[in-house]
């Protein structure tokens, strides 16, 4: 049977998905692009017209998907709420993994196309009968922490034309190729509706009276100054919290609640030798609950942990650290790992 040689790339008017759809072509697929109108800061439509024009150059098919609203209330209004309830929410996670790749998928069996594929910087690998994501060939440029969460019904159809490639070698195929605002866009940084700063934006979207200033307390109860609102602070946090003594001081805890922050000036009290995790996902449960051999991330950068997951009878996970990690917030996403190979993942509770 001769494979059926067609593909739906999620075009975000980038770099990486710009060159993806050179890439797909040359070999020999049929792509289709479509661009999600996600979000617009301040109704700025450029990518759509870069994704658009890129198309037409290629002679590619360009689809256009409004999902703003969708996007608003799962991706926007859940960062927002995680906030308001002292968490550390994950929006490129979950938007990864509920939103994006089911759409591609979606839309894909709704035009009768085969595969899917992104500019996302992961590879994929079939390991005893099941699909898992691998890391990207660039470390700097790794995607695989986010992407945990998927079935294997979209793993099996997915497409990665940047897994092998460094970040510098796609902006040269781009150049080389006469792609030359595809070459220099600058590389997204962040969460692509938050300035780097969230306060700003959280105070833009709540209601004044509802971050209000409160007081930090040391471990023991004792006040130690105000602070600006129990939103505007994230577990581990350092730098930033506008208490001067001589010494480093750490979030340990965020009481929503009593509008408490509180904080230590030993890393160590942050340290938790257990976690929990809802709304997981497993790769293969054999090859990830009960085994030794499992790191656990939580942080995208400079971060793995030996543990061992087992399931609960409540159906959650839980994550046995072999060492102490420190700064574990409500929230955030694991991520599992055995070398480079993504196990699952779930969120910590
Ligand atoms: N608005 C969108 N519409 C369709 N696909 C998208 C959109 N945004 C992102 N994607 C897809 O998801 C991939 C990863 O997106 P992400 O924003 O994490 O990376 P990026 O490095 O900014 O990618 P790019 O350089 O392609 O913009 C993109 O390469 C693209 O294939």
């Amino acid at each position: 049977m001769t494979e059926n040689k067609t593909v739906l790339l999620g075009m975000s008017g980038g770099t990486d998905s710009s060159v993806a759809a050179l890439l797909l072509q040359d070999a020999g697929y049929e792509v289709t692009g479509v661009t999600f109108r996600f979000y617009e800061k301040d109704g700025d439509t450029e990518y759509l017209d870069d994704a658009r024009d890129l198309c037409n150059r290629l002679g590619i098919r360009h689809l256009v998907h409004d999902v703003r609203e969708v996007f608003a209330e799962r991706i926007i209004s859940y960062f927002v709420r995680e906030y308001m309830a002292g968490h550390t929410p994950v929006p490129c996670t979950l938007c990864n993994n509920y939103l994006k790749w089911p759409l591609l998928s979606q839309i894909a069996d709704r035009e009768g196309i085969a595969r899917f594929a992104t500019g996302h910087y992961v590879r994929r690998r079939l390991i005893d009968g099941y699909w898992h994501i691998t890391a990207g060939a660039d470390p700097d440029k790794d995607q695989s922490f986010f992407l945990w969460g998927l079935p294997q019904s979209i793993l099996s159809r997915m497409l990665l034309p940047m897994g092998e490639l460094t970040k510098t070698r796609v902006r040269e195929l781009a150049a080389e190729r006469g792609f030359l605002k595809v070459a220099r866009k600058r590389d997204s940084l962040g969460v692509c509706f938050c300035p780097m700063d969230y306060r700003t934006f959280l105070r833009a979207r709540v209601p004044a009276s509802e971050i209000i200033p409160g007081s930090f307390y040391d471990e023991q109860g004792n006040y130690l100054g105000k602070h600006e609102g129990y939103p505007f602070y994230t577990i581990g946090q350092r730098r930033g919290l506008g208490i001067y003594l001589n010494k480093a001081l750490f979030v340990k805890e965020i009481l929503p609640q009593e509008n408490k922050v509180i904080v230590s000036d030993r890393l160590q009290s942050l340290e938790k030798t257990e976690m929990y995790l809802t709304d997981w996902n497993i790769v293969n449960p054999a090859a990830l609950l009960g085994c030794d051999d499992v790191i656990v991330k939580i942080r995208y950068r400079k971060q793995a942990n030996r543990c061992t997951v087992t399931q609960t009878n409540d159906g959650r996970l839980h994550v046995l650290l072999h060492e102490p990690l420190a700064s574990i917030a409500s929230g955030q996403a694991a991520a599992f790992y055995r070398n480079d190979v993504v196990l699952g993942g779930g969120i910590i509770v």
